[in-house]
């Protein structure tokens, strides 16, 4: 690499020269940490360190004053060996295409490590939404779909919500797409109201998994959630859910971060009035039943369970070192830095990894998929209890390997859905 280019930067291909703890840079690193447990298959690791097809857009639009605004739009199919792209779309000013390629990188893995017939896409637009008007977001998402419409597609790439993302999002999605291919296609994105194809379940099915493999994990270690502290990060759509399924069973939130500010409540949080508060207020911060303190004094609340639900690289090697927990469930995809990983290792504190621990969403998006393909719709309990099924079997399997190679439960993740994406690599064959 030329000395006067910047890692990461577009001319020095961000895939080879990641921005050192970013996190793309972090997705590299795991998938270093697997090959040792590939076996023959290893041959193929490379595939995994480089995205398939990367598309980068210009959304022009324009504004309610008659101005006209550009923003820069992505859509990155990691690895389409095993099926069609899947993967949400995320609009936040601080989306990179780098972050979108490791975003993507963690969907293929995820969709492998629950045996979803998918492979890994993501898509983010560089933007503040929470500056748009209403009609200004809706037009920023037509044409940003428009413009990635020559790649996705029902049986090519299905996108979905990510952060500041939601169902209305995916209903103008669906609908450009269905105008601009000229029939109906419900099956284009998932996560779309219920009405328009959406499945019953989906919107907290990302929050529920976390519960589901953060009460398996917590039974192997002999906790008992009754008495469980939980300690949360991000209270939108995966932390607050997962914290009220916790707190629906017993246990305890002590303490929640989002956006704007840091509460703890020793006697544990009303969670459907935090809930109801946040939603009307845009956030946390003045809710008056717990205590204001520090963002940074978050990492050391005495909790048994912590769930980063936020961001990605939360999780720091500094932060590692005060975590008060026995177990760390990441309902964000990446919170988790190499350094502070080894750092929780050591210190015998149990991460279940993104890669499993937040698969709950994507399931039932391909649940949301196969029934608006059949237009047969199933009830509410169907879909929880296929859900439950599916996790649980999947993390079963993943402790298996864990425990047969005396690896963490993210390389165990890692070598159960790369053994399955590079198999499939290997049998379909290298064309031409
Ligand atoms: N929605 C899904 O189905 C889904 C599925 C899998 C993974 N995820 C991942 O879960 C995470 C959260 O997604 P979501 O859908 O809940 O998003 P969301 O937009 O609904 O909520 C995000 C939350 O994070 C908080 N937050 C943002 N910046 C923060 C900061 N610097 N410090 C503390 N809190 C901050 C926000 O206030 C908000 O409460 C993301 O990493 C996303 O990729 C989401």
């Amino acid at each position: 690499m030329s000395e006067n280019i910047k890692p990461g930067s577009v001319s020095s291909l961000s895939y080879v020269n990641p921005v050192p703890g970013s996190p793309w840079d972090t997705y590299l690193s795991q998938v270093d940490r697997v090959m040792p447990y590939l076996g023959s298959l290893a041959r193929w690791g490379e595939t995994l360190k480089r995205p398939k097809r990367a598309l980068v857009v210009d959304v022009p639009i324009e504004l309610d004053d008659g101005s006209i605004a550009h923003f820069e739009g992505y859509r990155v199919q990691h690895n389409l060996s095993r099926g069609p792209g899947k993967g949400g779309v995320r609009f936040h000013p601080d989306v990179t295409l780098e972050e979108v390629m490791a975003l993507s990188a963690w969907m293929t893995v995820k969709c492998a490590a629950v045996n979803l017939p998918y492979g890994g896409a993501k898509g983010g637009v560089r933007v503040e939404p929470k500056q748009l008007s209403k009609k200004e977001l809706e037009r920023l998402t037509r044409r940003y779909t428009s413009e990635i419409g020559i790649i996705i597609g029902p049986h090519s790439d299905i996108p979905a919500p990510d952060v500041n993302t939601n169902a209305e999002i995916m209903a103008w999605m669906m609908d450009t797409y269905s105008i601009n291919s000229g029939a109906t296609a419900t099956g284009v994105v998932t996560g779309k109201p219920i009405h328009l194809g959406g499945s019953l379940g989906r919107v907290k099915a990302t929050g529920r998994g976390v519960f589901v493999t953060g009460r398996e994990a917590a039974r192997r270690i002999g906790l008992d959630l009754q008495s469980a502290r939980v300690a949360v990060q991000g209270f939108g759509n995966v932390g607050s859910v997962a914290a009220e399924l916790f707190a629906e069973a017993g246990a305890r939130v002590v303490a929640v971060q989002d956006h704007t500010g840091t509460l703890i409540n020793e006697q544990g949080f009303d969670m459907p009035r935090l809930i109801a508060f946040a939603k009307s207020e845009g956030g946390i911060a003045n809710f008056k039943e717990g205590q204001r303190c520090d963002n940074e004094e978050f990492w050391n609340v005495k909790a048994d369970i912590l769930i980063p639900a936020a961001l990605e690289g939360q999780l720091t090697a500094a932060r590692a070192n005060r975590v008060n927990a026995k177990l760390v469930l990441e309902g964000a995809n990446g919170p988790t830095v190499p350094q502070a990983d080894d750092i929780l290792a050591e210190r015998g504190v149990l991460v279940v990894p993104d890669v499993i621990c937040n698969a709950g969403g994507v399931t039932v998006s391909y649940f949301e998929w196969v029934q608006d393909f059949s237009s047969f719709f199933w009830t509410e309990d169907e879909i929880n209890q296929r859900l439950d099924r599916i996790m649980v079997g999947a993390l079963n399997h993943i402790w298996e390997k864990a425990d047969q190679h005396r690896i963490s439960l993210r390389t165990a993740t890692y070598a159960v859905a790369c053994e399955r994406i590079l198999m499939a690599r290997e049998e379909r064959g290298l064309y031409p």
